[in-house]
């Protein structure tokens, strides 16, 4: 298991936010954080990542875990080509070169390597950001609604691209609020609303338990049953 959270409590002023959440993250999987607007997924996310402190509760990490996270937008400097971009964080890290080819290549963006960001589509400088998550070897790879302006075939490639990273010993945990995707590519799911855990396991069991053929068909029904709930008081 490379996390475990305990009773995780993130509440904003709002009431809104994480009302105290038990998970488990297994090593080497794809994970899909799914749910709706506002159902928490960024919110965990700030917590994993560091950007934000919980209120109580536990994040209990394997030993040595280290994280690298595609944001849901990056402003990159905009008179700078993708090539320096990439060379500059590499650089940083110090990492080979060629990883910074390797990236562009795999993302498709090898071609307009010495275009200034600014002249990026916003497809293009998705997959930029994808790149940049891609350089380096981190054990956990979390990325924020990553199908974000992707065109149809970039959301099929991103797909190959992820499980390309789990057969290089990566998990993946990415943010989404589509079902349908989140089932087509993930092994595990974590399933928020309302800042609680509807679901969270292998998409299998998950779906086998609750006599479902779809993540769509039994988030439907867990909504409705819990709207029907609160109704009653
Ligand atoms: N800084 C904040 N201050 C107050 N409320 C916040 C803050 N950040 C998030 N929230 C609230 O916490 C809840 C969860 O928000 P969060 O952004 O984590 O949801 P999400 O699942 O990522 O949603 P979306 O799919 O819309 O991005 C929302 O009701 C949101 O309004």
């Amino acid at each position: 298991m490379i996390l475990k959270g305990v009773d995780v409590k993130k509440v904003y002023s709002s009431n809104n936010g994480l009302h105290g959440i038990n998970f488990e993250l297994n090593s080497g999987r794809i994970i899909a954080l799914a749910g709706g607007n506002g159902a928490g997924k960024s919110t965990l996310i700030r917590l994993l990542i560091g950007e934000e402190e919980y209120d109580s509760g536990e994040l209990q990490w394997e030993d040595g875990v280290s994280i690298k996270y595609m944001p849901d937008d990056i402003n990159f400097p905009p008179t700078l080509t993708a090539f320096e971009i990439l060379q500059l964080l590499a650089h940083l890290k110090k990492l080979p070169k060629s990883s910074v080819e390797e990236v562009l290549k795999r993302v498709g963006l090898w071609e307009h390597r010495k275009q200034h960001v600014r002249q990026f589509s916003k497809g293009m400088r998705q997959r930029l950001n994808l790149a940049q998550s891609l350089l380096g070897d981190e054990k956990l790879l979390i990325l924020d609604e990553p199908t974000n302006g992707l065109d149809l075939l970039w959301i099929a490639e991103l797909k190959q691209i992820l499980q390309e990273q789990k057969e290089l010993g990566k998990t993946i945990l990415f943010s989404t609020h589509l079902l349908s995707f989140a089932e087509e590519l993930a092994d595990d799911v974590l399933l928020l609303h309302d800042g609680q855990i509807l679901m969270n396991g292998s998409l299998e069991e998950v779906l086998s338990q609750e006599k479902a053929d779809h993540l769509e068909e039994l988030f439907m029904r867990k909504i409705g049953l819990i709207r029907q709930q609160n109704k009653k008081y």
